[in-house]
């Protein structure tokens, strides 16, 4: 008899189409590369079940995360895939990032049937979209639309859209990308128009940080660098600014001649029309650690200019 030495795991995913997608396509990735025989296990977050309520009202950060943790706790599942952006700094005790991917498309991208762009709306229009990173950038650049909240998966959103409840929405250009649904961005903002959030558009695969050595050694053979060190420089700037989702934080590394250029900027909910506080930092990063300074230098960068007197407020 011989031995079947096939690798067999199992993906914890959420179960909207966009988290299913990701998992099928980490799946597709874990088969070529691995000869692995992989299959998903759905599930449900508390994410998933709040609709009611804008998520940074809800206990912040984590909350599309911990029942996949679960999951993987009791050994139900081997990895778990998240939209980076979803993903904590910090992971609790036990769980490890053991690859970040090639990042999609991390601009946000303007959603209208009758208008081609946010400079085209007409004065006053009601506009909506779920983060509060939106909704200070979105002030800042038009003080006179009504920004409403839009909560729901990708599909929930355009349908409200199309039923008239909003003239235009602004969401992740990666998640309509990968979902096929291209064709209706009318115009994605530019990086610096629209700073992403930190991690936006690229995918994190976490695991138990024990009895996984064979599984982490080949995760970590998909890490795409330039997108690691990125997301990592970004998360800093989230974590040392306390990273909660009720934080209206921007922050968005982009590689330039071998640098890693930083934009980081905070909004104040309380202040509309405001403009942002903005930081940009740069360095030849080259090393985990030497991202992180980098994202902890761009939050000093905030704090000098007042961030402080806004994380008080919230
Ligand atoms: N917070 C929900 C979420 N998490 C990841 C994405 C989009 C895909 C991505 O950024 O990788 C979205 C939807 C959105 O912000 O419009």
């Amino acid at each position: 008899m011989t031995t079947d030495t096939t690798p067999r795991w199992v993906i914890a995913t959420r179960e909207s189409r966009l988290a299913l997608w990701q998992a099928h396509h980490v799946q597709a990735l874990l088969q070529q590369r691995f000869a692995a025989r992989v299959e998903l296990l759905g599930m449900t977050t508390r994410g998933d079940q709040i609709l009611d309520r804008s998520l940074s009202k809800v206990g912040g950060k984590g909350l599309f995360v911990k029942e996949l943790e679960t999951a993987l706790e009791e050994g139900r599942a081997d990895l778990a895939v998240h939209s980076l952006k979803d993903v904590p700094m910090d992971l609790p005790e036990g769980f490890v990032l053991a690859a970040v991917l090639e990042r999609e498309d991390p601009r946000d991208a303007f959603v209208s049937p009758r208008h081609a762009s946010l400079e085209a709306l007409p004065h006053g229009a009601i506009v909506g979209t779920s983060s509060l990173r939106r909704v200070v950038q979105l002030r800042a650049l038009r003080p006179d639309l009504r920004i409403e909240p839009l909560r729901g998966n990708l599909d929930t959103r355009l349908r409200k859209l199309d039923e008239g409840q909003y003239e235009a929405i602004v969401l992740a250009a990666a998640g309509l990308k990968r979902l096929g649904l291209a064709e209706r961005i009318r115009q994605v903002f530019e990086v610096d128009t629209m700073i992403p959030a930190a991690g936006q558009g690229a995918l994190g695969i976490e695991v138990r940080t024990t009895g996984q050595a064979a599984l982490r050694e080949q995760l970590a053979s998909l890490i795409d660098r330039d997108t690691w060190l990125a997301t990592l420089a970004e998360r800093a700037v989230s974590r040392a600014l306390g990273g909660s989702c009720s934080v209206p934080l921007a922050a968005h590394g982009v590689w330039q001649n071998g640098r890693l250029e930083l934009t980081a900027a905070i909004g104040d909910p309380a202040q509309a029309g405001q403009p942002l506080l903005r930081a940009r930092a740069g360095a030849a990063v080259d090393s985990p650690a030497q991202a992180e300074a980098l994202g902890v230098e761009a939050a000093g960068l905030l704090r000098e200019q007042g961030a402080e007197a806004i994380l008080q407020r919230l």
